[in-house]
């Protein structure tokens, strides 16, 4: 089985190259349709996440290994041989000289002896000689720092800049670590103890979350297959994302704004939050990511999300201005904080996209606010780390809105690990994955002011 799964992780790191798809899309829609039992599903997604999150360091040691290009037809040998180094150097499950074998019978029975014998050439090579002499060339400073945390280097430098060498390591060392499986409870329908009791009993180990109430952790065990699951007991959901709900407040009765929606997981803990009682008006600009929304909510046993496709930016040719008590814009961003779920993001995200993005985030933000009654709040959030679509949209919120305030209840409302990074006299807040093993998320909150601010023309 475990050679079968070799093929289909090559299958899906082809598909990922050849029709830049996302990696977890490709692999989510493999895992779903090709025969792969549960036990083997781990294996198959760390060495396709896995190869992903090292190309830049395997790539540097397999130039140095081919002594001549690899013809085009032929490109699927590079993904073979990326794989395969992968396990050899970052995995001890199986030893390598089973790797080299397993490669070799792919390479023979996709290809032909020659390509054979080339990936039995170059596995060997790197099992008898090691990396020692490749490392070497691997140059000094941010340089070798890109090579090591297997980062594109303008993405290394750009971290360090905005949060120093320090934070900038610690980070991209800890997006090589798997992600951990986090969990949402439906506090509407259960309690986090019942459903940990309930998922002991259907054999997945799991534990309390360390950032939210409701949240949990996976230990062990695949949770989707489970009845806790199927019977909308629970979403998956990241740690850190369950907090920008939080954020937001939602009460029952209430009507709410969800600016950017899909796939529902924010609506959906807001929709749980107020207990069914009230509204959420969940917009997202792609139709077909709608349905995932309404999919969420049947799921969970929602009844009070109303979504709908809409470009947030031209919210107020559907909605009155000041018709919602609170209104959340979690924007369409780089990602960079959830590299470790979304590896490809770091080789296909430049830094021309983060700059388009900051003026679109900004755009929405402009428009959503509009939104927001007399005393009521808006948030902003992001899953990226980068400072231009996080506090510095933020900032040149506030800036540009004197009818708006950092929200004075913001610590309040979150749990006491991340208060300390909260700064005196702000309400945002950026988690970083090395801080608690989660998705790297800001999060900003506002309230509009009731009196006295004056909105720029
Ligand atoms: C970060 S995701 C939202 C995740 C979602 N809040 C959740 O918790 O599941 C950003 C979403 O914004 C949508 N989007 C992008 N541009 C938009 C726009 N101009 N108006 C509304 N939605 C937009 C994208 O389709 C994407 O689904």
């Amino acid at each position: 089985m475990e050679n079968n799964i070799r093929a289909i992780a090559l299958d899906v790191l082809i598909k990922i190259e050849q029709n830049q798809a996302y990696s977890n899309l490709q692999l989510n829609q493999t895992l779903q349709k090709a025969n792969v039992k549960e036990i083997d599903k781990g294996l198959l997604t760390s060495i396709v996440y896995g190869t992903i999150q090292r190309k830049n360091t395997i790539d540097f040691y397999l130039d140095q290994l081919l002594n001549k290009p690899i013809k085009k037809k032929d490109r699927w040998v590079i993904s073979l041989l990326r794989l395969s180094i992968f396990q050899m150097l970052y995995m001890d499950r199986v030893p390598d000289h089973a790797i080299i074998h397993e490669a070799v019978e792919i390479a023979k029975q996709r290809g032909h002896q020659g390509l054979a014998g080339l990936v039995n050439g170059i596995l060997r090579k790197l099992q008898r000689e090691g990396t020692a002499e490749m490392d070497k060339k691997a140059g000094a400073g941010s340089e070798k720092a890109a090579l090591t945390y297997s980062m594109p280097q303008w993405l290394f430098d750009r971290w360090s800049s905005q949060f120093g060498n320090e934070d900038a390591e610690k980070m991209a060392e800890s997006n090589l670590l798997p992600s951990p499986v986090t969990a949402r409870v439906n506090t509407m329908l259960t309690t986090r103890d019942e459903v940990l009791q309930q998922l002991e009993q259907e054999g997945v180990s799991a534990e309390e979350g360390e950032l939210s109430p409701e949240g949990i952790i996976i230990k062990d065990g695949y949770l989707p297959g489970t009845e806790v699951y199927n019977k909308g007991l629970v979403t998956i959901q990241d740690e850190s994302s369950m907090l920008v709900a939080r954020a937001v407040a939602p009460l029952p009765g209430e009507v709410i704004l969800d600016a950017c929606a899909a796939p529902g997981g924010k609506s959906t803990h807001m929709a749980e939050m107020m207990k069914g009682n009230g509204k959420v008006v969940s917009l997202d600009l792609h139709a077909h990511k709608i349905e995932l929304i309404n999919k969420q909510a049947k799921r969970l046993g929602l009844e009070n999300i109303e979504a709908s496709v809409l470009d947030a930016r031209k919210a107020g040719e559907k909605y009155d201005s000041a018709s919602f008590d609170r209104v959340l814009v979690d924007a369409p961003c780089s990602g960079f904080g959830v590299i470790r779920k979304k590896p490809d993001l770091k080789w296909s995200k430049t830094e021309e996209d983060v700059l388009k993005l900051a003026s679109i985030q900004k755009d929405i933000l402009e428009s959503a606010s509009q939104m927001v009654k007399a005393g009521g709040q808006l948030v902003y959030s992001t899953c990226t780390v980068d400072q231009e679509e996080n506090s510095e949209v933020a900032e040149w919120f506030l800036q540009n809105h004197p009818e708006f305030e950092w929200d004075p209840d913001f610590s309040e409302k979150m749990p006491e690990k991340v208060k300390t990074f909260i700064i005196e006299g702000r309400s945002d807040l950026q988690i970083m994955p090395h801080y608690f093993n989660s998705d790297g998320f800001y999060i900003a909150a506002y309230r509009k002011k009731t009196t006295g601010g004056e909105k720029h023309a």
